[in-house]
């Protein structure tokens, strides 16, 4: 209880005079709205941090209501460490593209998402992309996408290989549908990425595959963690885990090799012939300033974080959708076990269906609620006004966006052949059981034009055409050795955390050998 003595009887009626007088004066000049927002601008504030938390949780909501409301102006949505700006219309994104990286960067990002000072053996990230990133490009978007011919005859028996040894036929036993397509993209990964040499060492991939999931606890728990202490506790659970150890440890000598042989090559000497990212990344750096073997590998890394689980997960979900709807088991078998799979093989491009089906699952289950992240390094402001101050996010809401109806004709129906040309479409036996609501705006997966799942404008996915070769082809596998049965076709498929949406591990998908009469 407030006790008001007389001798403060003046004071007090000093204060509420005063303010009775504040309150008129500002009124007066038309300020009330400001008084309101003096005295709720606490209130505001709490509830900006309660939303910032539920952000952990909750993101695509959070996200998804924004977009809803805003009806297709930029919108603002907290998490508990910066505030991200959500642009959906095509102007604004193509805004956000051709920003320079020392502006609005996606390194920078993905620095604060990883945290790779701790999360990657000490690798330290410029927060620009400066040209010294030009050999990466160049590997994943010529090296590696030309050589898809070289590496897919190799992968389909070495993956087919791998199901087969995973794959009980005694229930029981069966391994979790999530770890054997985790193992055949490591396996396709490491031999892309590291070469024959390393693909059969079992110790080394499973380094490669804990490490992912240790950069992702350390650099969550550096981040929630308040900044005057996160420094010390990285370091601290950097220096328990020794996947990145093992991995950098298993690599040295391999890029030091292949740095040796360089110079002999150059001497004239004859040397062994590598067809793998190491070698085209180190080939493909500077002659002036070549990369060291400590880089390499750091860029290795980086590599196998982004792409490893993105291409499982992926591959995941379109399991549980053919699943879900297994009308689609039929052509997509035809498909790939007839003659367009050499051509396949032998390009690295094709398989339209598969192209199709794996598309429209990407679209319903995105891996991610956002997409074109770049944390913006100076402050920058849109053409239509919208400021984003420095040191926040600004990004595109993937998720809403592919449900919106503005964008796609019934966006929440599964349509496996939506994103097939209007031709293909109509040469498929029983071609009236497969609709496609807008056959006229079907494009291919590895389009990154119209589809913010790659990203934006220069800094869209290099890896993407690799990427799609290699989810076609475990995925065919998948399809063509097994009978897929997903028992409760209302158990949740996915868990959230922050924007990501991962399969989760507990799904009731049976897997059984495909029935002989198929
Ligand atoms: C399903 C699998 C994948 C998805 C969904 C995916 C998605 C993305 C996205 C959204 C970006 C950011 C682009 C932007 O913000 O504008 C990106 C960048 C990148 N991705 Fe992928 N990616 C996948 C697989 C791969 C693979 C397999 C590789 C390598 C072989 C790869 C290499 C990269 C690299 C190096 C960048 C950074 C590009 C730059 O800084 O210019 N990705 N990816």
């Amino acid at each position: 209880m407030l006790l008001i003595l007389p001798h403060q009887e003046a004071s007090a009626t000093f204060l509420v005079g005063s303010c009775a007088l504040g309150l008129s004066v500002l009124y007066g000049a038309g300020k009330l709205h400001d008084l309101l927002w003096i005295l709720l601008y606490p209130v505001t504030l709490i509830q900006k941090r309660i939303t910032a938390w539920r952000f952990l949780l909750e993101a695509p909501q959070l996200i998804q209501d924004g977009y809803a409301n805003a009806n297709g102006s930029p919108y603002v949505v907290y998490s508990p460490d910066w505030a991200h700006t959500f642009v959906s219309s095509k102007k604004l994104i193509e805004e956000i593209g051709a920003a320079p990286d020392s502006v609005l960067s996606l390194q920078a990002a993905a620095k604060e998402l990883l945290q790779p000072q701790y999360s990657m053996h000490g690798f330290n990230w410029f927060d620009e992309r400066g040209a010294d990133g030009i050999p990466l490009l160049r590997t994943l978007r010529g090296r590696l996408t030309s050589s898809l011919p070289h590496f897919l005859p190799a992968t389909r028996l070495g993956n087919s290989a791998i199901f087969d040894e995973m794959f009980e036929e005694n229930e029981e036993k069966r391994p979790c549908i999530n770890d054997m397509v985790l193992e055949t993209v490591a396996h396709t990964n490491a031999l892309a990425f590291f070469g024959k040499e390393l693909v059969h060492n079992k110790p080394f991939i499973k380094a490669t595959l804990d490490f992912v999931v240790k950069t992702i606890i350390i650099a969550e728990i550096v981040r929630i963690l308040p900044a005057s202490i996160s420094p010390a506790i990285g370091r601290f659970l950097s220096n328990q885990f020794n996947a990145h150890k093992i991995i950098h440890e298993t690599l040295e000598p391999v890029a030091e090799q292949r740095l040796a042989e360089r110079e002999l090559k150059l001497l004239g000497h004859k040397v062994p012939e590598h067809k793998d990212c190491i070698q085209w990344l180190m080939e493909q750096s500077s002659k002036t300033n070549p990369w060291t073997a400590e880089r390499i590998i750091h860029e290795l890394m980086a590599l196998w974080f982004g792409s490893c689980h993105s291409m499982a997960m992926s591959i995941i979900f379109a399991v549980h959708d053919l699943s879900m709807h297994p009308e689609y088991v039929q052509p997509l078998r035809k498909e790939f076990e007839g003659p367009a799979y050499d051509s396949f093989e032998a390009t690295g491009e094709g398989l339209p269906l598969m192209d199709s089906f794996l598309k429209e699952s990407s679209r319903l289950s995105p891996l991610d609620s956002m997409s074109s992240r770049r944390k913006a390094l100076q402050s920058f402001h849109l053409s239509d006004g919208t400021f984003i101050e420095r040191g926040h996010w600004i990004a595109t809401p993937l998720r809403a966006m592919m449900r919106d109806p503005a964008n796609y004709a019934q966006p929440l129906q599964f349509h496996g052949f939506r994103h097939l040309d209007p031709s293909t479409l109509a040469s498929l036996e029983h071609s009236q059981s497969f609709e496609s609501p807008e056959p006229e705006k079907a494009l291919p997966m590895t389009d990154a034009t119209e589809w913010q799942v790659w990203g934006t404008g220069r800094l869209s996915c290099p890896g993407r055409f690799y990427a799609v070769a290699g989810m076609k082809q475990i995925f065919g596998l998948i399809l063509t050795k097994y009978d897929l049965e997903m028992v409760d076709k209302e158990a949740p498929r996915s868990a959230h955390w922050r924007t990501c949406n991962v399969p989760r591990r507990s799904t009731p998908l049976v897997l059984r050998a495909r029935a002989a009469s198929e």
